[in-house]
């Protein structure tokens, strides 16, 4: 049975009023993958949808939420994949894409079938999914690692050494508004998105895996001068609103995928907030 549930946007007044409890209702994604499901979860920032795929035994078909109150789910969308499990094949309209470990794939809007499926049941694959609105269709596009924009940033010295792996973004490929990339810290570091930043124009949501067996991140959001966390186990997502700072430390290292939509295409276009202002 596939999940489907919708979240309304919150405003920095009722977050800052918000119990753990509450942020976690409100922000929190956990049970992305659950095996033969699609769950996703529409958040009205952006209308942006975060969920994750996991095809185990046979075909698992993009679903049309009525939600939507669309003839198909990509009739007025995009959607970006990214693979975090075993080998995967994906089918767009009849076209058939491989995805390995780590590899993306752009889906134009238009395209009226969308299917999963794992190359081998006993190593299922995971697929990441994010979608945005989108009113032109661009080609659907595998990107691997070997076509991303890799940007190396941090040290070890300050925990927060990693590699960030820009992959379905407007330097790699045509979006309407979709942006997705994939940063791997290094061993010893800890710390992503650290000097924090907002970018108001977009909106953006985190996936956290490859976090260790009995490890866990510790996500923050919040206005800078009003932060809060979000203690987040492996393979769980959270949303950012576009007020809101997305850094994280965790008890090891970790690798998360970043994905983003709204106004603008600028991955720069972000007010960074001094470390030592934050509060
Ligand atoms: O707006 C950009 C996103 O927050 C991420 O790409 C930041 C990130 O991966 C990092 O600094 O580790
Ligand atoms: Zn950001």
């Amino acid at each position: 049975m596939n999940k489907f549930e919708s979240r309304y946007a919150q405003s920095p007044k009722e977050v800052k009023q918000m119990d753990t409890s509450a942020l976690r209702e409100n922000f929190l994604i956990e049970n992305i993958f659950e095996a033969n499901q699609v769950n996703l979860t529409l958040s009205f920032f952006d209308r942006y949808i975060v969920g994750g795929a996991m095809p185990v035994n046979g075909k698992l078909a993009l679903p049309n939420p009525d939600d939507l109150k669309a003839a198909y789910f990509l009739e007025r969308r995009e959607l970006g994949i990214i693979n975090v499990g075993g080998k995967a094949i994906v089918t767009a309209d009849g076209e058939t894409f491989e995805l390995d470990f780590k590899e993306a794939l752009y889906i134009g809007k238009g395209t009226k079938e969308v299917t999963f499926e794992s190359a081998d049941a006993s190593t299922p694959t995971k697929l990441y999914i994010n979608s945005a609105p989108a009113h032109h269709t661009y080609p659907t596009k595998k990107v691997s690692k070997a076509d991303a924009e890799i940007v190396e940033l941090g040290t070890p010295e300050t925990a927060n050494h990693r590699i960030i792996n820009k992959l379905l973004v407007n330097s790699v490929l045509p979006t309407c508004q979709l942006q997705m990339g994939m940063t791997e810290l290094k061993s010893g570091s800890v710390w992503n998105t650290m000097p924090a930043h907002t970018h108001d124009r977009r909106m953006e949501a985190y996936f956290y895996f490859e976090v260790p067996q009995n490890q866990s991140v510790c996500h923050f959001m919040g206005q800078p001068q009003e932060t809060r966390h979000i203690w987040m186990q492996n393979e769980e997502a959270v949303i950012s609103p576009n007020w809101s700072i997305h850094s994280g430390a965790g008890t090891s290292n970790y690798t998360f995928i970043w994905g983003m939509a709204g106004e603008n295409l600028d991955y720069g276009d972000m007010d960074h907030c001094a470390i030592t202002d934050l509060k």
